[in-house]
């Protein structure tokens, strides 16, 4: 008999539905169901408004499902925990607080004292290459920078699985391919496993072990495709014909989904 894994996250037939049974109730999720294995890097994708920030909440615990159930290492989980960590489109920081407040915030919020949690903050201000700006507010610092706070916040409290939900959006072009670089490289060191929410297909391929693709609402997951090019991967990856092709076959079956949105009116 072949032995599996047990899986880092399992999600089975999640459904969501926001104001059940009121005349503007939306059906957002439909039996999602999936298993990520550690050390993975999955990207969602699919059209606008299809259910992917849903499901990202659904999966840290900060939305509940209508029904369904999210199991971490084969235990059930309800709520949030220290095992999964979100970062935000919009960086979601405190403007109130320096880098390195913002960073030790989860940390401090799971009850960890000050004196405990120094070289971690700083290891992971380092980490995202933030030294020195310790002590500058948010408005001090750029976007780039700005979502690097973001991320180092999400990886000091070293959860299981981080959550990203669309986080380099906001970006500029330059500074986007950058991070996509950093964040595959602090991936593999410090062996995490993502889930990774993106519009763009490019980023998708170049970041994802696998792509789960997502049908127009109610959201469904409607396929599975394995990124078969091995890590390290660096701007050159890109031009690999591979590279293409997978751009290719994502992008035929994501137009389907598209036109059947344009269909239903709601693009
Ligand atoms: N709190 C809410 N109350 C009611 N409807 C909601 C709520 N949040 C999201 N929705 C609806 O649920 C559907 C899925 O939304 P969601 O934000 O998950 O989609 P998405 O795929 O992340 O969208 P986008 O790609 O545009 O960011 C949409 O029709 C949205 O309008």
């Amino acid at each position: 008999m072949v032995k599996t894994k047990t899986p880092i996250l399992k999600f089975d037939n999640l459904n969501v539905i926001y104001n059940e049974g009121q005349p503007n109730q939306v059906h957002a999720l439909k039996n999602v169901s999936g298993e990520i294995h550690e050390g993975e890097f999955i990207s969602i994708i699919g059209p606008s408004g299809c259910g992917k920030s849903t499901l990202l909440h659904t999966l840290d615990g900060l939305l509940k499902p209508t029904s369904g159930t999210i199991s971490i290492n084969g235990s059930e989980v309800h709520g949030p925990d220290e095992n999964r960590a979100m970062v935000f489109q919009d960086f979601a920081l405190m403007p109130w607080q320096t880098v390195y407040d913002n960073v030790a915030f989860g940390l401090r919020l799971a009850g960890k004292k000050d004196k405990n949690i120094r070289d971690k903050v700083l290891h992971y201000i380092k980490m995202v290459g933030l030294e020195g700006f310790e002590h500058k507010y948010p408005h001090q610092l750029s976007g780039g920078m700005k979502q690097r706070v973001g991320i180092a916040r999400g990886f000091a409290v070293e959860p299981k699985v981080l959550l990203m939900d669309e986080p380099f959006s906001a970006i500029d072009e330059q500074t986007r391919e950058i991070m996509q670089e950093e964040v595959l490289k602090i991936m593999l060191n410090e062996k995490k496993t993502v889930i990774f929410i993106t519009h763009s297909i490019d980023e998708a391929v170049f970041l994802s072990s696998k792509i789960i693709l997502m049908s127009v609402r109610p959201g469904q997951i409607v396929d599975e495709i394995k990124i078969d090019i091995p890590y390290p991967r660096t701007l050159e990856t890109k031009a690999l014909p591979k590279y293409q092709e997978y751009k290719q076959t994502i992008w035929d079956h994501l137009k389907g989904e598209v036109r059947r949105q344009y269909k239903k009116g709601e693009a």
